[in-house]
């Protein structure tokens, strides 16, 4: 008889958690490692995130530890799922435990600033494994959806696709359909990207203007997404897939999503230290749209939208002026 797969889930959030229970529900036998014991005793005793997916009732095969070490032990995929740019400091304290052989599965959305790196690249660096042992998972994914087993599809991407198809079968459920790709570096772009752009829908939603205003940044922003993917060697069909356009319209268009209720609030006028305090969760955005608008000097690529929500979210330019300048810009045609 074979065992089934293990997995270890660094990060209780609301997507480590969620996703815990997709690989659960899947048939693998999860561990989550969180930082609080009562989180942890929640998880074990009354199978619950009061914190974090309050009333969802988590599945048996679905534990928790604090212990970083009892997490790793044995594990065919460890998954990292906590704030981006906390991954360096987490995963060198967690690197020496690792599972050997393990696959690293990283269902991060951010860049990290400074190095601008992506997550995968932050992941090979420090845990020093090989590319083909490094996974993604992105697409249009809000955790409480999926948390409430509502349909959704979603990309498994590794430059192995024998490994893609190994995390694909560990993570398939009747309500989670993920597809492999081998284009990691547009698929981790497409859900960093993506963040910002949802805070840019957000503060124009936030400032009353329409769903023409949401449809054109939404386009635009994925034209941008795109130049920077093809300077980077991306495939740009991935971003009309799910990493692409899939995620950016459920963020666009979700409350749930916390990048564009950040932007929402910031567009009704709050000040960004009064929209911080009532952000409860990791809204990756923020700090990436300035790693996105870093990568987009460094390939020479015009972003004008990652740029007005970096001078708004950043440099404190009122929203009508950053709104009239983005919309003052040059004509140009639309496919340049
Ligand atoms: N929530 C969602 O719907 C989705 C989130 N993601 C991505 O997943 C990643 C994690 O997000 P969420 O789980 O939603 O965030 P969250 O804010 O719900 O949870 C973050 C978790 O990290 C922990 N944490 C915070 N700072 C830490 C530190 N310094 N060291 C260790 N742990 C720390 C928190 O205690 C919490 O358990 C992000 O990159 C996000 O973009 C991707 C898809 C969907
Ligand atoms: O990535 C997400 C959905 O796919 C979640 O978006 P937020 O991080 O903005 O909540």
């Amino acid at each position: 008889m074979t065992r089934p797969v293990k997995a270890a889930v660094y990060g209780t959030g609301s997507w480590g958690t969620a996703f815990g229970m997709v690989l659960a529900d899947a048939g693998c036998e999860v561990t989550l490692w969180g930082r609080r014991r009562e989180l942890a005793d929640a998880v074990n005793h009354d199978r619950a995130n009061p914190d974090y997916l309050p009333g969802v009732e988590l599945p048996e095969n679905l534990r928790a530890t604090t212990d970083p070490a009892e997490a790793a032990d044995g594990a065919d995929f460890t998954v990292l799922a906590v704030p981006s740019q906390t991954l360096r400091g987490n995963l060198a304290a967690w690197a020496p435990l690792l599972a050997p052989d393990t696959v690293l599965v990283s269902l991060m959305k951010g860049i990290e600033l400074g190095s601008a790196k992506r997550m995968s690249e932050v992941v090979e660096e420090v845990a020093k494994v090989p590319a083909e042992r490094i996974a993604v998972v992105t697409g249009p994914n809000l955790a409480r959806e999926i948390a409430a087993r509502q349909p959704a599809a979603a990309v498994v991407a590794c430059a192995d696709e024998a490994v893609a198809r190994r995390l694909q079968t560990a993570c398939h459920t009747p309500y989670f359909r993920p597809y492999t790709n081998t284009d990691v570096v547009g698929c981790e772009l497409g859900g960093a990207v993506k963040n910002v752009i949802g805070l840019a829908v957000g503060i124009a939603d936030g400032m009353g203007l329409g769903d023409n205003t949401k449809g054109s940044l939404i386009t635009r922003g994925l034209a941008e997404t795109t130049r920077l993917g093809l300077a980077m060697g991306a495939d740009p069909l991935t971003f009309s897939g799910l990493a692409g356009l899939g995620d950016l319209v459920a963020t666009c268009s979700s409350p749930l999503s916390r990048n564009h209720t950040f932007g929402t609030n910031l567009g009704r006028g709050m000040t960004l230290e009064e929209t911080i305090a009532v952000t409860r969760q990791t809204a990756e955005g923020v700090k990436s749209c300035q790693s996105v608008a870093d990568l987009a000097r460094r390939y020479g690529v015009d972003m004008p939208i990652t740029d007005t929500v970096v001078d708004i979210v950043h440099h404190g330019k009122p929203t009508l002026v950053a709104l009239k300048d983005l919309m003052g810009r040059s004509a140009k045609p639309e496919r340049r």
